[in-house]
Formats: structure tokens, C-alpha cells, sequence
């Protein structure tokens, strides 16, 4: 049997320019056991990702701040506290970016989304005056509340669905996946990791995005045979 997945999307199923690879679509609808999206995007983007894979909808969204499995939705963080920030870093000259596109944050229940143009320093010392926190996941600056982890929610769905964490491979690209690489039993980092999850993984891979990760799944599945 092959093992549980859990896995990051955006650098980790996607290719260098943000697009879903299409081996995802080869790989996931048949595997047999368990896959949990784990992502910062809000929370009907891996709701989506799971529905047009044709898998079970376990996702956690915003970074940790969402959970959802089996029809049950937990939240986690203080939306209001992370808009004060937003609020305050548009006041003091900030842009939360996106050219526009309000869909970034639209559905988002429990954080902030920023564009990476944004005047970082600025944004780290309002959150740090509000007593929030900032994830820099390569894609997004998210004003995040503290205590909000993908770890801590993947072991809330494991809980929720009776799952052992520790029978879970997780795959991720990013500081914001350094939590789950905690909480699962076997992690790894694609080659377009930052430091800190490159730190927190078991196997730093040699291949980057998708590369890295079909490059597991596949042996996962020969090692199965
Ligand atoms: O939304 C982001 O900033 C990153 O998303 P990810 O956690 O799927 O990489
Ligand atoms: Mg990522």
C-alpha cells in the first residue's frame, strides 16, 4: 500500500510559473490511500484541487487557519487583528498588490494575503505591533495570527478523521511547510525550497516543483509494487 500524502501546492505541484502540472492530474486521482492539500491559498482553492482530481475534499487552507475533512470546517487565527494590519499598511502608504485581483483574498476567513511587491519592512513592523505574525511563502506575504500552523492543523485533521500522522508523507516548498514536515512521519523539500523548509525536511530533493515531487510519488508507488 502506498503511504498518505499530505502536500503543499503552490512550488511543490506547480511548475516555475504557478501553473498546476499536469502530472498531478496522473498521479493523484489513483492513489490509493489518502491525500490531504496543505496550502496558504484560501480556502476553496484546494477544495477545487481535490473536487477536479475526483478526491475526498481534506484540505487545510490560509496556512493552518482552515481545516476541512468530512464535512466538518474548524478555523483558527483573528481575521480582525490581521486586517488591522492590512488596514494600517495601506494607511502608512502600503499596497497589498495584486494588481487588482481581489479573488486573493475574497474567501480568505482567518488571515491576509499580500502581494510579495510590498514594502516588507514596513508590513513586518506593523504585525509585529498588532502581535501578528508574517509568513513569507515565496508566492505571498500572509499577516497570520500566532499558533497558526499547516502542522497543527494537519494533526486536527488526522484527529478528525482518525488518521496516524506519522504514516503520512509530506512534500512542501516553503517556511509555511516546515510545521507539517514536523507532524508527518516522512518529509521532503523540492530543490526550489527556501532555508527553513530545506532545514525541516528529512530529503532535500535535486529536482525542483514538480519534478521533485512526481520523482517521490513515483518511487513511492515502485516501492509498492
Ligand atoms: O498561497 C501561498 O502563498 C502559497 O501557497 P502554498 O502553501 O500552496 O505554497
Ligand atoms: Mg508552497
Amino acid at each position: 500500500m502506498v503511504p498518505p500524502l499530505v502536500l503543499d501546492i503552490d512550488g511543490t505541484l506547480t511548475t516555475a510559473d504557478h501553473r498546476i502540472d499536469p502530472r498531478a492530474f496522473e498521479l493523484l486521482p489513483s492513489w490509493e490511500a489518502p491525500v490531504v492539500f496543505a496550502t496558504g491559498k484560501a480556502f476553496p482553492y484546494p477544495v477545487a484541487l481535490a473536487h477536479f482530481l475526483g478526491l475526498p475534499e481534506h484540505v487545510i487552507a490560509e496556512n493552518g487557519g482552515v481545516v476541512y475533512a468530512d464535512g466538518e470546517t474548524r478555523f483558527t487565527g483573528d481575521p480582525d487583528a490581521c486586517w488591522a494590519v492590512a488596514e494600517e499598511f495601506i494607511e502608512r502608504g502600503g499596497d497589498l498588490g495584486w494588481g487588482g485581483r481581489t479573488t486573493v483574498n475574497r474567501w480568505r476567513e482567518t488571515e491576509v494575503a499580500i502581494s510579495m511587491d510590498a514594502d516588507e519592512d514596513l508590513l513586518r513592523s506593523i504585525a509585529a505591533d498588532h502581535d501578528q505574525t508574517v509568513i513569507d511563502t515565496g508566492y505571498a506575504y500572509h499577516v497570520t495570527s500566532p499558533g497558526v500552523s499547516k502542522g497543527d492543523a494537519f494533526e486536527e485533521l488526522c484527529e478528525l478523521l482518525e488518521y496516524d500522522p506519522d504514516a503520512f508523507v509530506a512534500i512542501g516548498d516553503s517556511e509555511n511547510d516546515a510545521s507539517t514536515f514536523t507532524v508527518a512521519g516522512e518529509s521532503y523539500a523540492v530543490a526550489n525550497a527556501d532555508d527553513v523548509a530545506r532545514e525541516a525536511a528529512d530529503t532535500v530533493l535535486a529536482d525542483a516543483y514538480m519534478d521533485g515531487t512526481a520523482g517521490v510519488l513515483e518511487a513511492l508507488i515502485a516501492a509498492d509494487r
